[in-house]
């Protein structure tokens, strides 16, 4: 279980994420939406100690980040498209990660062939597609086997095909009782992948609810986000 509690952050004299409090629970999958800049990397960010918060606390199973012991095992994060060493191929990547962190080298394979993409295995990484590369970072954030996953925009670069893989994915994890949560500015995926939703606006919670609240009846989600967003776009076109 992940809990934010009064969260905030500021750069400078600007609040970013503002007093955020909420409970994201396991056994389903939490969407995270929100405009450009509305705080939801920052709030990842923190909840993976990677920001200090200004005030307030984000908690994984009643433990910040920093402080679990075997984090890998505990929490599988996907910030970003997975920086990778140069020369290394994406076995070599994940098998060095698994060597640091004391995991089985079992488990690289099984990952590789998780996130589909075994037949590149032995191919340089560093010349990954975006969609493989997310695939592996999607195999790194596997590789303990963890309870939490929090996947920043994990469909960034994914094809068709990757988008389907990664739904059924998330909602397998989900239903194995894991905690699941997951960035995206792609409402009609996450109306198709997720069971439960927060919205931010300005670093604000403007929404905490199942999907099924929100979803319009011919199964969209846009007329509510816009509706719930509408005045918290910092970055729009003038109309
Ligand atoms: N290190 C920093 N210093 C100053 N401002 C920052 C810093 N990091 C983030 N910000 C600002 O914080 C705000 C929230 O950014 P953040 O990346 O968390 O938003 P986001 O919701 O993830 O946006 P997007 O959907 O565009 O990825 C933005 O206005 C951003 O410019």
């Amino acid at each position: 279980m992940i809990q934010l509690d009064r969260l905030t952050k500021r750069h400078g004299g600007t609040t970013v994420v503002h007093e955020l409090s909420c409970t994201v629970l396991p056994g389903r999958v939490t969407g995270f939406l929100g405009p450009n800049g509305a705080g939801k990397s920052t709030t990842l960010r923190m909840l993976l100690g990677l920001t200090r918060p200004t005030s307030g606390r984000a908690t994984i199973g009643g433990r910040h980040y920093p402080d679990l012991p075997d984090p890998l095992r505990r929490v599988g994060a996907l910030l970003e498209a997975t920086p990778v060493h140069q020369e290394r191929t994406a076995r070599q990547h994940l098998r060095a990660l698994a060597h640091t962190h004391g995991l089985p080298d079992s488990r690289v394979g099984q990952v590789l062939a998780l996130a589909g993409i075994s037949a590149a295995a032995d191919r340089h990484a560093c010349r990954f597609s975006l969609g493989m590369r997310q695939r592996l970072g999607i195999a790194a954030a596997l590789l303990g086997d963890p309870a939490v996953l929090v996947l920043d925009e994990p469909t960034n670069g994914l094809d068709p095909d990757g988008v389907h893989w990664l739904r059924l994915l998330l909602h397998e994890l989900a239903a194995q009782g894991r905690t699941v949560l997951v960035s995206s500015h792609l409402l009609s995926e996450m109306a198709l992948t997720a069971h439960h939703l927060l919205i931010l606006g300005r670093g604000r919670l403007l929404a905490d609810a199942p999907l099924t609240d929100l979803r319009a009846a011919d199964g969209s989600l846009e007329p509510a986000y816009l509706a719930l967003t509408r005045n918290s776009v910092e970055f729009g076109a003038v109309r």
